[in-house]
């Protein structure tokens, strides 16, 4: 596929909520896309990187900057580029993995339209339709906590996530057992804000019976998590710590976890998200899709690769309206506890280039 050029653009997003977190409190989304023109037909990336380096050492201007610096001038220099080339391509360049994603997703995009293939086929999607889950941030009271959690039972999510943290931790998640019942799929996630120190602290959720507790220690602190796992009843699912397909693969043979989040951006792309499936499908370890805030072009790729078999616990894909008010493209709405993945070619959503121009902070466009 030949590319004519590139355009890098910068998005504002204004969450319907704050959603608060163990390493901060976001109420605007700064989005970057990126949209491949590839003659034939365009292809939209979406970078996952928040606009500080909070939840991993990417921040959305250093992605643009390393897109715009190094990854875009191997583009242009390629003959011709295809979605399994990309990964190859900036193999070079060392780590930035959302910067890589957002581009990679952008050329499958393009490419897809053009072969009139879905992302969901072109991945493997064995479903229609994916359970979602939702994840509930760290609020101000317990009171405020439940309310929100029995808006989200109501719409019908199939599970929910509460972020914890010193202080936070055994109150909301005894509450919600309390006031929901046992039959909730429930599980929390800590984003690293604990050590081994607490690991007697965080055997007292066992009794909940929560699904799992996702990363609770550091993101290198793969030998805590395998000392953590033997201590506590609730499996230790793993977030922040597995980059790659190898790091799976490490993290399983070291128990550091029995259970996985794949994010495509924190692992570089789709493909390789899709190789981490594989790895842990081999190891008979469940994967659940992960969430970054996605406006609906990230969150159709999302859907898509939650399609696959290994993904058998419902991800953080909720509707748009859980992030946004209004998406970007067509919203993807709840429909008893699942969302529908795309059919149509690529990624198989449409810009809105109404909003799109209402919400744009500053585009370039990088011709080939
Ligand atoms: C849905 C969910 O909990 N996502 C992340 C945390 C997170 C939280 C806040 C964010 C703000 C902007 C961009 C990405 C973000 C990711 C997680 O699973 O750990
Ligand atoms: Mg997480």
């Amino acid at each position: 596929m030949k590319i004519a050029g590139i355009e890098l653009r910068r998005v504002a997003m204004p969450l319907v909520a704050p959603f608060r977190t163990s390493f901060g409190t976001e109420t605007e989304r700064d989005v970057l896309l990126v949209r491949v023109d590839a003659g034939a037909a365009e292809g939209w990336g979406e970078c996952v990187a928040m606009s500080e380096p909070l939840y991993s050492y990417e921040h959305v201007d250093g992605a643009a900057e390393v897109i715009r610096r190094f990854l875009v001038p191997i583009l242009a220099a390629a003959p011709s580029v295809d979605g399994y080339a990309v990964g190859e391509l900036f193999e070079p360049i060392k780590g930035h993995p959302m910067a890589k994603a957002a581009v990679e997703m952008a050329v499958l995009d393009a490419q897809l339209r053009i072969a009139g293939m879905s992302f969901g086929g072109f991945l493997g999607a064995v479903k229609e339709t994916v359970p979602a889950g939702v994840s509930v941030g760290i609020m101000d009271t317990i009171p405020a906590l439940l309310t929100a959690v029995e808006s989200y039972l109501a719409a019908g999510y199939s599970r929910i996530k509460l972020k914890i943290e010193p202080g936070w931790d055994l109150e909301p998640v005894a509450a919600v057992r309390e006031q929901f019942g046992p039959d909730v799929l429930l599980q929390v996630d800590a984003n690293t804000a604990y050590t081994l120190a607490d690991a007697r602290h965080l055997a007292r959720l066992d009794p909940y019976d929560l699904l799992l507790i996702e990363q609770p220690l550091s993101e290198d602190d793969m030998r805590g998590h395998a000392q953590l796992a033997r201590v506590l009843q609730t499996p230790v699912c793993l977030d922040e710590s597995i980059t790659s397909a190898r790091a799976a693969a490490d993290a399983i043979a070291l128990g550091a976890c029995s259970i996985v989040n794949i994010k495509p951006g924190r692992v570089g792309g789709y493909l390789e998200a899709r190789r981490v499936h594989d790895v842990c499908a081999a190891n008979g370890i469940a994967v659940w899709c992960g969430g970054m805030l996605e406006t609906g072009l990230g969150r159709a790729a999302n859907i898509a690769l939650a399609a696959l078999p290994g993904f058998v616990l419902p991800g953080d894909t909720s509707a748009s309206d859980r992030y946004y008010a209004t998406d970007i493209t067509e919203p993807f709405v709840l429909e008893d506890g699942h969302v529908r993945v795309p059919t149509g070619a690529g990624l198989g959503v449409t810009v809105d280039s109404a909003e799109l121009s209402a919400r744009t902070t500053a585009t370039e466009w990088i011709p080939f």
